[in-house]
C-alpha cells in the first residue's frame, strides 16, 4: 500500500464491535502467565509460543481456527489473569488508534479454577475500565454464549450478563462451531435474553448459511450480525437487512482464513456496502488472526476500492451501530470527526 494512505489509515479513528478476549492475547502475556502461576506450557519462548497461538494458511473451516483458542484458555483460570488481558486489550486498541471496542468471551470457558460466571464477567469488566481510564478508549464487554455448551450453561451466562448491564457489559452473544450447531437451537436461551432486555448479536453466516441469519433476526432477537458473510444466498433476506440497518460485523482477515468464502476475490464486502448494508469493519481476533484493525482498514481499502470518504462511513457505521446510548454515540462521532477532518480534505483525496 502507498506510504500516503497507509499513514491515513494509522490516523484514522475507528472502532471494533467484534473482537475476542482470548483469542487475542499477546504471545508474551502467555509466557508470563504460565510463569506465574507455575505452568509448564509447549514452549517457553515468543517465536515458539506464536505458531501454536496462530492461524496459518492452511486453515481450512472455523473449526480448524477454534482449536487455537485450547492454549490460551489455560492460563485465562484467574481473576488476575483474566483482568490484565482485558486491560492489556485497550491498549492494543490504542495503540491502533481505536476509539471504542466490545470485547466478547465465553464466562464459561473461565471456569476450570472455580470462578463464579459472575466473577468472569466481573474481571473482564474491571480490566476493560481501568484500560479505558489509562488509555481514554471505550470499552465495554460481550458475554458469549457457546453452541457446544449445555442449555443451563447458557441461561446461567444470560442471567449473569443481566447483572452487569449498564454496568461495563453491553450485550450478549452466540459463538462457536456454526456448522455442527444451527442458530435454532438456542431460541430459549436468547428469548430469554431479550426478555431481559440484554442487547443481542449473534456469529452467523460464517461457517453455515444464510438460514443461522435468517434464524438470529426473525427468531433469535438479534439486531446486529457477526460476520454474516453468507447473507448474499438470501436476497430477500438481504433486503430486510438492509431496510431495517441490521449491522454486519465483518472482520475481513478471519473470514478468509476460515474460508467463510473462498478467498478474497470472493468476499462480499464491496457488495454488501453498495447494497445499502451496514457493513462495519472488526478484528475478531489480533492473536489467532494475526490481525489489527489497521491491517483490516488497509485490506478493504487496497483489495475493493474504498476510497477515503467511504472507509470513513464504515467508522460512522460501527459507532451506530456499538451498544451504548446516543448520547455516548454522538461524543464518539464529535471525537472522530476531529481527527478525520485533520487527515482527510473530505472528498476522496487523502491529505497528510
Ligand atoms: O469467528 C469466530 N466464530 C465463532 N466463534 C468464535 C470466533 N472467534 C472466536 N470464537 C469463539 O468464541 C470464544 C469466546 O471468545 C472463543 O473461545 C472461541 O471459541
Ligand atoms: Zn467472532
Amino acid at each position: 500500500m502507498e506510504e500516503k494512505k497507509w499513514k491515513a489509515i494509522k490516523k484514522l479513528p475507528k472502532i471494533d464491535l467484534h473482537l475476542h478476549l482470548d483469542g487475542s492475547v499477546k504471545p508474551g502475556t502467555v509466557l508470563d502467565l504460565a510463569k506465574t502461576q507455575g505452568l509448564i506450557l509447549p514452549g517457553n519462548t515468543i517465536d515458539k509460543i506464536r505458531p501454536l497461538l496462530q492461524i496459518d494458511e492452511n486453515c481450512n473451516s472455523l473449526k480448524e481456527y477454534l482449536s487455537k483458542f485450547d492454549l490460551v484458555s489455560r492460563v485465562l483460570q484467574t481473576s488476575e489473569a483474566i483482568e490484565r488481558v482485558a486491560f492489556e486489550l485497550v491498549e492494543q486498541a490504542y495503540s491502533t488508534n481505536c476509539k471504542y471496542i466490545e470485547v466478547r468471551f465465553g464466562p464459561q470457558l473461565h471456569r476450570e479454577k472455580g470462578l463464579t460466571v459472575e466473577e468472569v464477567i466481573f474481571s473482564v469488566i474491571k480490566g476493560l475500565k481501568k484500560g479505558e481510564r489509562k488509555f481514554g478508549v471505550g470499552a465495554n464487554a460481550i458475554a458469549c454464549c457457546l453452541r457446544h455448551h449445555a442449555i443451563n450453561q447458557n441461561i446461567e451466562v444470560i442471567q449473569a450478563s443481566a447483572q452487569f448491564i449498564d454496568g461495563g457489559l453491553a450485550g450478549v452473544d452466540l459463538a462457536g462451531d456454526e456448522a455442527s450447531f444451527p442458530a435454532f437451537l438456542f431460541r430459549r436461551i436468547f428469548k430469554f435474553a431479550d426478555k431481559k432486555r440484554i442487547p443481542i448479536t449473534i456469529h452467523a453466516g460464517e461457517a453455515a448459511g444464510s438460514e443461522n441469519i435468517k434464524e438470529a433476526v426473525q427468531h433469535l432477537g438479534a439486531t446486529r450480525i457477526g460476520h454474516g458473510v453468507r447473507l448474499r444466498e438470501d436476497l430477500h433476506l438481504l433486503d430486510y437487512l438492509s431496510k431495517n440497518k441490521i449491522p454486519l460485523e465483518m472482520c475481513p482477515i478471519s473470514n478468509i482464513q476460515t474460508k467463510a468464502c473462498s478467498g478474497w476475490d470472493d468476499y462480499p464486502i464491496r457488495e454488501y456496502f453498495d447494497l445499502g448494508l451496514m457493513v462495519t469493519v472488526n478484528t475478531d481476533n489480533l492473536t489467532v488472526s494475526n490481525t489489527n484493525l489497521n491491517k483490516e482498514y488497509a485490506m478493504v481499502m487496497e483489495k475493493f476500492n474504498f476510497t477515503f470518504k467511504e472507509i470513513y462511513q464504515l467508522v460512522i457505521n460501527s459507532i451506530d451501530a456499538a451498544f451504548i446510548s446516543i448520547e455516548e454515540k454522538q461524543l464518539l462521532k464529535k471525537q472522530c470527526k476531529v481527527e478525520y477532518d485533520l487527515i482527510s480534505t473530505g472528498e476522496e483525496e487523502v491529505v497528510i
